[in-house]
């Protein structure tokens, strides 16, 4: 499968195309629309969230409740929208009104992509580059997210997200079952917190960071349950699935950092701490006695939980502005204030989950076959058959 998005974050709507989704597969908007809801959610988001009720539309590629195999398109609109068409040039703007109407950014925000994305494509207004390089973006990412879960859903694949840091308050008990009972108990934390104490202190320091006009990042992290052995490959570099998990992950706006499994934790423990000791029986066939390695040899599923870490940096813009230069006279200045969040880690986890999600239903379509849902489940049941008593 492969997917491309457009749309600026305050234009008419954001737009996916995903092409490569298998016929048969029962899809109705409610699916998407969950995650978008959850993405939209989680303490310390701006005021933009109030104004947005995010809904998919599927415009494309689906009857009856039954995609079809051709292009799936799907569309989010902007409700702010009507407040930005003057502003995103829709509509003519009335004489002396330019300066006030255009919002024109000539004061780069530290840490977004404003003077690089400025000076690489030779916008004079830097709102040019603000707009494509906001993460509204992530919504038809999450959108493309629940098409590929409700692809692994057919396979009893789970997926589910949880924050584990934000602004260095970390969660303690964080120890679940499975991910059906992680899902619950992050949904039912403000931050998307397994610990409930942490939850607590996470949200003050949100509070905090708020009132200085500040902000904060963390840690999420996502965990896929029920994968079969050998999705992905260690015959060539491209074809290794915890390599595109980690790209995944890093491309998701504000994240600086990735780890699989213990991750970085390695690098200090001796291998017989690390490796994740091989056990068989005739009912679950191989298993691990432990999953330190979050699911991963070679590039390949070994059959344990999938767990994939992400580290977000602070939200860049500050209503504390950091020091800038204002592009048209040079002069220093203070980065430009736009309306912000001020902590997005819990949506971020949604959008991780979407990311991981899309990676793993495309490897288990790349080996076990593409057009229609039942002889993809055929072969997937085949393998875990071979595959148990090998
Ligand atoms: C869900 C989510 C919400 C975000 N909200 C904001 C925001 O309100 N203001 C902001 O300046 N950055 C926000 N960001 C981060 C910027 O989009 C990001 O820092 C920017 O695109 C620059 O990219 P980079 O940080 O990956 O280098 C958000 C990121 C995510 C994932
Ligand atoms: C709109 C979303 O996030 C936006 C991401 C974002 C940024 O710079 O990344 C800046 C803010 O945009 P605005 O200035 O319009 O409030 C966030 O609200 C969203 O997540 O749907």
């Amino acid at each position: 499968m492969r997917y491309l998005t457009a749309g600026e974050s305050h234009g008419p709507q954001l737009t996916t195309i995903i092409e490569g989704v298998p016929a048969q597969l029962e899809l109705v908007a409610e699916d998407i629309n969950v995650d978008l809801a959850r993405r939209q959610g989680g303490y310390g988001r701006g005021r933009r969230m109030q104004i947005e009720k995010d809904q998919v539309q599927i415009l494309s590629g689906v009857r009856h409740g039954k995609t079809t195999g051709a292009p799936i398109a799907l569309v989010v609109e902007n409700k702010d929208w009507t407040h930005w068409t003057k502003v995103m040039g829709a509509e003519p703007i009335g004489e002396g009104e330019e300066k006030e109407v255009k919002r024109k950014l000539t004061r780069p925000r530290p840490g977004h992509a404003d003077l690089n994305g400025a000076i690489k494509y030779g916008h004079r207004d830097m709102r040019n580059v603000l707009e494509r390089s906001s993460a509204r973006e992530t919504t038809v990412r999450v959108a493309a997210g629940g098409v590929a879960k409700k692809i692994l859903s057919q396979f009893g694949i789970k997926v589910g997200g949880h924050v584990l840091e934000i602004g260095g308050v970390k969660a303690e008990n964080v120890s679940y079952d499975s991910v059906e009972e992680l899902q619950r108990r992050s949904e039912a934390s403000q931050v998307r917190c397994l610990d409930e104490e942490a939850s607590v202190k996470m949200i003050e320091a949100i509070d905090t960071a708020k009132q200085d006009g500040d902000s904060i990042g963390g840690v999420v992290e996502v965990v896929i349950e029920n994968v079969p052995i050998g999705l992905g490959s260690h015959v060539h570099y491209d074809r290794k699935l915890d390599a595109k998990l980690a790209a995944a992950v890093m491309s998701i706006n504000a994240f600086k950092g990735v780890e699989i499994g213990i991750g970085f934790e390695a690098a200090r423990l001796p291998g017989s701490q690390v490796h994740d000791e091989i056990l068989w029986d005739e009912e679950k066939g191989y298993t691990r006695k432990t999953n330190r390695l979050g699911g991963f040899e070679g590039g390949m599923t070994t059959g344990m939980p999938i767990v994939v870490r992400g580290v977000m940096k602070p939200i860049p813009t500050l209503y504390k502005p950091l020091q800038s230069v204002d592009i048209d006279t040079k002069e220093p200045f203070e980065a430009s204030i736009e309306r912000s969040d001020s902590c997005a880690v819990p949506a971020a986890a949604v959008v991780a989950e979407a990311v991981v999600a899309w990676e793993v239903a495309n490897a288990l379509l790349e080996t076990f076959g593409h057009d229609q849902m039942k002889t993809i489940q055929a072969n997937v049941k085949r393998h875990q058959d071979e595959a148990r008593s090998f």
